[in-house]
């Protein structure tokens, strides 16, 4: 793709990850963060590869001059999304609109933010037409902990039931390398862009809970 670009010398977008970041020891996250990844791990694949991703992108930015953007994108949700993807956002609420156990992996203090796919769109397409060729994180500051995340998912379930939902909180042995903690800085979107969410996590998560009561 990046051959491509510099042959028909099209702009370039990588959608890059937080998980370039590894299990991190700067908390929140900005740009200027290296990363702390275990690199034989068992998410080394995913997180190296996004990694050599990014650093071929800057190599053809630097030798090649193509013209390069790079939004580091954090856990993002929405109408639609697949409901096997086993991520925690459709996890949770087919679990809670199923009246299944609610199955946390670990001790349920890991944090993450999660963001609305449509202020991820906003800022893809305002980092498009910016002149911003640096990293950006794109992502909602608003970090939950797995369990406040859980609890927060019943309760909007219950709202949308005939029947307040059954689900009991599991809690299962913790996952390899799994970050611990997970919150972007956006400060850098914020100026470039003139971008932040403006979606609230629970009211996207209520857009999101109508949607997979199809496959419940
Ligand atoms: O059923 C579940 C699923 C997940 N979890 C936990 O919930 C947290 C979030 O896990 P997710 O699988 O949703 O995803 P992560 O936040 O780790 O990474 C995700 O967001 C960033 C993207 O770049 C990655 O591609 C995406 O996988 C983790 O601590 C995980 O262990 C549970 O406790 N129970």
């Amino acid at each position: 793709m990046l051959g491509l670009a510099k042959r028909v010398k099209a702009r370039f977008l990588l959608a890059s990850t937080s998980e370039v970041y590894g299990s991190p020891e700067e908390h929140p996250q900005n740009e200027e963060y290296w990363g702390h990844v275990n690199c034989v791990g068992p998410r080394a694949c995913y997180d190296e590869g996004k990694r050599v991703a990014e650093t071929l992108t800057y190599s053809y930015a630097r030798q090649d001059n193509v013209d390069v953007r790079v939004a580091r994108i954090f856990n993002t949700f929405g109408p639609r999304m697949n409901c096997n993807d086993g991520r925690v956002v459709s996890n949770f609420i087919l679990q809670a609109l199923r009246d299944e156990d609610i199955t946390i992996y670990g001790n349920g203090s890991a944090t993450r933010s999660f963001q609305y796919v449509h202020d991820l769109v906003d800022g893809l397409i305002a980092l498009m037409g910016s002149d911003c060729t640096e990293p950006v994180n794109l992502g909602n500051p608003q970090e939950f902990s797995i369990k406040e995340f859980a609890d927060m998912v019943i309760g909007l379930v219950n709202e949308q039931k005939d029947q307040p939902s059954t689900s009991k909180v599991m809690y299962l042995p913790a996952v390899t390398d799994d970050p611990q903690r997970r919150k972007p800085d956006i400060s850098r979107a914020k100026e470039r862009l003139r971008w932040e969410p403006r979606v609230s996590v629970r009211g996207g998560l209520q857009e999101t809970s109508g949607g997979l009561r199809d496959y419940s």
